[in-house]
């Protein structure tokens, strides 16, 4: 039987990663098989833009009954492989070709081409002809355009799905919730495109009529980061190109294909070429961020990413004033007051902390337990991460905890760990280290109590397994420790008493609470933070609002 909260959570993910996560069962434990890269990459073989790459691993099995998985093969089960396809540009103008891996592997799994200033300023000006023609197109028929886009990415959601879970690493299960989560993104901003309503003033000169109007900001510039490939960009496109405006799209270089079958799929659906442009690169990251803050046609800026990226592109927007979104980083709190249902809150965390190996930004990273509850949570929240947490390859049934996303992030997880034991925190093993897949940038998951808020697990965004909890003994001292941080995006509590509620829940400093429940976001939730988290917001009512400007006309009668 699910609890309440696991039943909220069942709406919104697919019944066998909630129930994965959330209900006891017997441990499997997966190991990922390794294989062997070529010596060198044939990067001057490239016979298409996008080349999935077709090397024989050599396949050497692990220790007693390891599952073995090659990437190569995992792609090529892929059935609608073309919509991952780079079809606009030539392999001769792109030049140079970067490398996508899958982080539970390393296995290489093809490769893109390493886009610059020159194939930016193309984007923007294809973009720019583009609007002339989107931005005029009837409000209704960007709507019916939109969902068929929609439709599009509902039919090839198990081919989207297994992409994002090869180049992202997160379980298939919780992929497959992202295709649905980003696709109601493009459903919502649909029927958004014809609620743009302008106003009508009140008459204060009779011979003077004032109203507004909305119309589309223009070209905008979309950078998106790799732990939701497709969602955080359909959250921007969705109402970008709903609002008329058309857009250049930098994805995250480790998840360029889940953007390629996007703008694909949109082609598809009838949305004109140019309306979405794609720019692919991993060396030339800072100079594409460059001319899309800086080009004179670009309007409008929506990043999603870390604060300091984010600090940095509004630095170089202010120059030409262009109008930001911006959706930062953070450092959840996740606090659990001793009139909390102990059960509903280890259901909560389990899916607030461990979605994505711990990479999403509103992951749960500072666990605030009261005294009176701390050992019995603690108990309750390990012997569940025990049942449940299964690491592996994410296409493998039953896995519930992929890689992060690079080398350079399992190492943060080290110096996270080394950091707090230094200062005095217990570590406790929740899978056995002699389960950890000897290839892929696994991280095993952790405990820690005795945490204190010098620690770098209690001051930074974790983004990776790593769970720190810590005692507290009253609302004020924790309220205190939970407004110390410089950003504020969401956070959660669980508590039973309807004062707390609305007291807790004011107090806060951040975009988003969720209260007794872990999981917060859908199509109408204003998303977005306070303090360093951000500026605006994505999705609901106001979603669109970030891509429009209001005209005020005056007419003198
Ligand atoms: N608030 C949100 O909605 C939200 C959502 C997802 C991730 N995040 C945050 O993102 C961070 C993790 O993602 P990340 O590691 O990909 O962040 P990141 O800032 O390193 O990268 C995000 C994107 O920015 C690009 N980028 C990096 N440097 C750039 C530059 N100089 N110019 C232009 N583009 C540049 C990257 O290539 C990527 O596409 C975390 O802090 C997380 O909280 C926030
Ligand atoms: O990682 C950031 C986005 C997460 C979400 O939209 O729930």
């Amino acid at each position: 039987m699910l609890s309440r909260s696991s039943k909220y959570i069942s709406r919104r993910f697919p019944s066998n990663i909630t129930n994965s996560l959330l209900v006891s069962s017997t441990p499997v434990f997966i190991r990922s098989l390794h294989f062997s890269k070529p010596e060198s990459l044939p990067t001057n073989k490239v016979k298409s833009l996008t080349t999935f790459q077709k090397y024989n691993f050599s396949q050497t099995m692990t220790q007693n009954n390891s599952v073995q998985i090659s990437s190569v093969d995992e792609v090529a089960k892929i059935k609608n492989l073309s919509i991952f396809e780079i079809t606009t540009s030539k392999p001769e103008q792109a030049g140079e070709t970067f490398l996508v891996n899958d982080p539970a592997t390393e296995d290489i799994i093809g490769q893109l081409p390493d886009m610059g200033l020159k194939e930016t300023t193309a984007a923007i000006e294809k973009a720019s002809e583009a609007y002339k023609s989107w931005s005029k197109v009837g409000a209704r028929v960007r709507k019916e355009k939109i969902l068929a886009w929609y439709e599009l990415i509902l039919k090839n959601k198990e081919d989207l799905a297994r992409m994002i879970t090869i180049e992202c690493g997160k379980p298939y299960p919780e992929a497959i919730g992202e295709i649905l989560y980003g696709a109601s993104f493009v459903e919502w901003f649909a029927q958004e495109a014809i609620r743009s309503d302008g106003d009508t003033m009140p008459i204060l000169t009779p011979s003077q009529r004032i109203f507004t109007t909305k119309q589309p900001v223009g070209v905008v510039g979309l950078i998106t980061p790799w732990n939701f490939p497709n969602a955080m960009i359909t959250r921007k496109a969705g109402a970008a190109i709903a609002a008329g405006c058309t857009a250049v799209i930098k994805p995250s270089p480790e998840t360029p294909y889940s953007a390629i079958a996007l703008k694909n799929l949109a082609l598809q659906a009838g949305i004109p070429d140019g309306v979405i442009n794609i720019v692919t690169t991993m060396k030339n990251v800072q100079e594409v961020g460059k001319e899309l803050t800086t080009h004179p046609k670009i309007k409008k800026i929506s990043f999603t990413g870390s604060t300091a990226v984010g600090k940095l592109l509004l630095s170089q927007a202010s120059g030409s004033v262009k109008k930001p979104s911006m959706e930062l980083g953070g450092n959840a709190p996740f606090i659990v007051f001793d009139d909390a249902n102990i059960n509903d809150a280890v259901d909560g965390l389990m899916i607030c902390k461990f979605r994505n190996a711990g990479q999403t930004c509103v992951c749960a990273n500072r666990i605030f337990v009261h005294s009176a509850i701390y050992d019995e949570f603690v108990s309750k929240a390990m012997t569940r991460m025990k049942e449940t947490l299964k690491i592996g390859h994410g296409i493998i049934p039953g896995s519930t905890l992929g890689p992060v996303i690079t080398e350079k992030a399992a190492a943060k997880m080290e110096t996270i760990l080394a950091d707090a034991v230094s200062k005095g925190a217990t570590v406790h093993e929740i899978i056995p280290e002699s389960l950890k897949p000897q290839k892929g940038y696994f991280c095993m998951p952790k405990v820690l109590t005795d945490v204190n808020m010098d620690m770098v697990c209690a001051k930074e965004e974790i983004f990776g397994p790593i769970c720190g909890i810590i005692k507290f003994d009253s609302e004020e001292d924790v309220l205190a420790k939970v407004n110390n941080v410089p950003v504020g995006l969401a956070g959660y509590f669980y508590s039973n008493n309807i004062s707390r509620i609305y007291r807790v829940a004011e107090a806060i400093e951040v975009g988003m609470i969720g209260v007794n429940t872990g999981l917060i976001g859908s199509e109408v939730l204003p998303f977005g933070g306070v303090k360093e988290s951000g500026l605006g917001r994505e999705g609901s009512k106001y979603g669109l609002d970030e891509f429009l400007q209001i005209k005020s006309i005056v007419i003198s009668i």
